[in-house]
């Protein structure tokens, strides 16, 4: 495979991980210990913020009165097409009871988690569509209890739409909170007394650590760490609007990677030329953001087949994926890897981001190789169960008596044979040869 690296990144998307694995291990290690003091203390030195956590009913009542009526609309009219899209998730995945070889009647049940926590980045933008994004997703899959937490926005409360968003969205309880102090308090059930079933939401470098270093107490959706794009070119493509939807996810900070893969020599060139200049005309602090993310993460690659693009593409995973090329059902046919993928010209990774349905909540440092983004489904267990009659008991009882003693392990086999004993009294079954003691 030839591939050109036009332009080649000095950081990879692990980069810097290091450094906030160990601020987090110390961070998790004395919360765990001081409970709510330390996320106090957390929350006055880091985000300076010393009022009250737990943001009440009344207060959130207040404050989304002041709502201006274009933002209520808009925040309705995205939030209902998150909401819209979750459920129609939630309809392909169904409860069902089925009888097996043996007679057993054996289903499936879809249940939701009883405590979601939903993280919300306020920390360089009020990232309003994040709130809708978790909050509406996880209440459309039936979480009784969510609990939404958000930084101290520019050390304030939390940020007035943001506030208003997670309140459309359904959020049962939130938390002033940011960081590191917000998962942990999540996950302890510090604040509400209800620790946390599942984590979700995105998040800088610190959040997502935290979320990864909490797995196994808790859930979590997915690596959801600092936006990632990668589009895919050919000679087809425009190469300003290639070029502006490359800016447009380089603006959310210094680490987030902006990668071009195209087989066009001619429109890599143009591409390269124009994002500086889309960078150097941009307000602070997206101008500063933008201009570091492209400078250490930015990339073009040049491939000549477009078999050799998809193999390029799938290794990186990018959190989302354009695609500016002939004939898109072939790449949506043949692309494997990706969070979110967009189709065609007319689409763009900011429909996705803030309004269009899918969830913007996605895999980012290669995640998207096993994983989806955060789906209706993170919310729901579908959980097994199964019935056996007599009959059924009998098939089974004799099978797994056997198959138990092949793995040397009597007091399984025994839970079979009592059955048999009880409702054959008198029968001779073979249960297998008794498995001999090894001292
Ligand atoms: N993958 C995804 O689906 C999405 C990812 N994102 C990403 O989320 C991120 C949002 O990041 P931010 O704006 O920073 O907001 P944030 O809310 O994630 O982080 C702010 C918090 O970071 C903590 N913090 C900052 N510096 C710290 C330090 N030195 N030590 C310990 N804690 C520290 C503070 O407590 C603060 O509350 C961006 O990287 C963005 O790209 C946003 C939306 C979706
Ligand atoms: O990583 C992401 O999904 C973000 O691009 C979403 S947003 O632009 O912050 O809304
Ligand atoms: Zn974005």
């Amino acid at each position: 495979m030839t591939i050109t690296y036009l332009k080649k990144a000095t950081k990879t998307p692990e980069t810097e991980t290091g450094n906030a694995q160990a601020v987090v291990n110390e961070m998790l290690a004395r919360i765990e210990a001081e409970g709510e003091e330390a996320v106090r203390h957390y929350a006055k030195a880091l985000d300076k913020w010393d009022g009250p956590i737990v943001v009440t009913r009344e207060e959130m009542e207040a404050r989304a009165a002041e709502v201006p009526d274009q933002v209520r609309e808009d925040i309705a009219f995205a939030a209902g097409e998150v909401r819209r899209f979750a459920l129609a998730q939630k309809e392909s995945i169904h409860e069902f009871e089925q009888k097996m070889g043996s007679g057993l009647i054996v289903g499936q049940k879809m249940i939701p988690c009883n405590v979601a926590g939903c993280y919300v980045p306020t920390g360089r933008y009020a990232h309003i569509a994040s709130a809708y994004m978790s909050v509406a997703t996880a209440k459309a899959a039936g979480v009784k209890t969510v609990i939404a937490c958000s930084t101290p926005y520019r050390g304030g409360g939390i940020h007035p739409y943001v506030l208003y968003a997670m309140k459309v969205a359904g959020a049962d309880m939130v938390l002033t909170l940011g960081g590191v102090q917000a998962i942990a308090a999540m996950a302890y059930g510090l604040f509400t007394g209800k620790p946390a079933d599942i984590i979700v939401g995105p998040g800088n470098k610190y959040v997502a650590e935290a979320k990864r270093t909490l797995f196994g107490k808790v859930g979590i959706d997915v690596f959801a760490g600092p936006s990632e794009v990668g589009i895919l070119a050919d000679d087809t493509a425009d190469p300003e609007i290639v070029a502006v939807d490359l800016v447009g996810q380089a603006e959310h900070g210094h680490e987030s990677p902006a990668w071009l893969f195209t087989d066009s020599r001619t429109l890599a060139e143009k591409v390269m030329a124009r994002v500086p200049e889309l960078i150097d005309d941009l307000p602070q602090p997206a101008r500063d953001a933008a201009g570091a993310a492209w400078r250490d993460y930015g990339e073009v690659i040049l491939c000549d087949t477009r078999q050799e693009l998809v193999e390029v593409s799938d290794r990186y995973a990018s959190e989302h994926l354009e695609v500016h090329c002939r004939d898109l059902d072939w790449w949506l046919d043949n692309l494997t890897n990706y969070g979110s993928l967009f189709l065609g010209e007319e689409t763009t990774v900011a429909f996705g981001d803030k309004a269009s349905g899918p969830n913007h909540i996605l895999p980012t440092k290669f995640a998207a190789r096993y994983s989806a983004g955060l789906s209706v489904h993170k919310f729901l267990k579908p959980l097994t169960w199964q019935r056996a009659d007599r009959e059924a008991s009998k098939t089974l009882s004799l099978a797994t008596a056997r198959i138990s003693r092949l793995e040397g392990m009597e007091a399984h086999a025994r839970t079979a044979d009592v059955r048999m004993a009880k409702y054959y009294p008198g029968h001779n079954f073979d249960l297998g040869r008794p498995v001999e003691s090894v001292e």
